[in-house]
């Protein structure tokens, strides 16, 4: 198989993801008016509002990854809701692509990014994505009735309905 696409990993910052979502580990926002707190005991400040999509219901889930295969065969993307993964244990290697104007992967747009735990990254609704990690433990948000929907598809129970997988060939990890 030809390698069309050799993607190197990019590191990750707000402006290099801002055409897929938001980087999540920003610096405490010193900025007038910023959603934040500071005292000797504590700093807290908002990253991103999370959008589950109409009606849908935030989840958390922790995640296992341990897939680190340099070749990208499967891209999947949520129609309906935001997804966020934050490595907790160990870095991951998100690779992501934005949608077309028909829905499939704009393959121009292809990037990956290496997320180390402490930061993390929130996807857009449609953004193509697949991870890739030695081995790492993850704190992932995303929407209940998708997760349940991707559980029933991925056990062949049912077509997917709010996912989509779809095939790419050439596609391989350097770096
Ligand atoms: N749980 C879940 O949605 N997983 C996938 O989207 C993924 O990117 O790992």
């Amino acid at each position: 198989m030809s390698t069309d696409r050799l993607l190197k990993l990019e590191p990750l910052s707000q402006t290099a993801f801002a055409p897929y979502g938001w980087f999540l580990g920003k610096p405490y926002p010193t900025a007038a008016g910023a959603v934040a707190f500071s005292d000797v005991a504590t700093d807290f400040w908002q990253e991103h509002i999370f959008d589950p999509g109409s009606a849908g219901e935030v989840e958390v889930l922790w995640v296992n990854y341990r897939n680190n295969d340099k070749t990208i065969g499967t891209l999947e993307r949520h129609l309906l809701t935001d997804q966020a993964v934050v490595p907790l244990v160990g870095a991951i290697t998100q690779i992501v692509a934005r949608p077309a104007a028909d829905g499939s992967p704009d393959l121009d747009s292809l990037r990956a990014f290496r997320v180390e735990p402490g930061s993390g990254v929130c996807m857009r609704a449609n953004v193509w994505h697949a991870t890739r990690s030695e081995a790492s433990t993850c704190l992932m948000l995303t929407r209940h009735s998708t997760t349940v929907d991707l559980i029933a598809g991925l056990n062949g129970t049912h077509a997917l309905m709010e996912s989509a997988l779809h095939s790419v060939t050439g596609v391989e990890l350097f770096g």
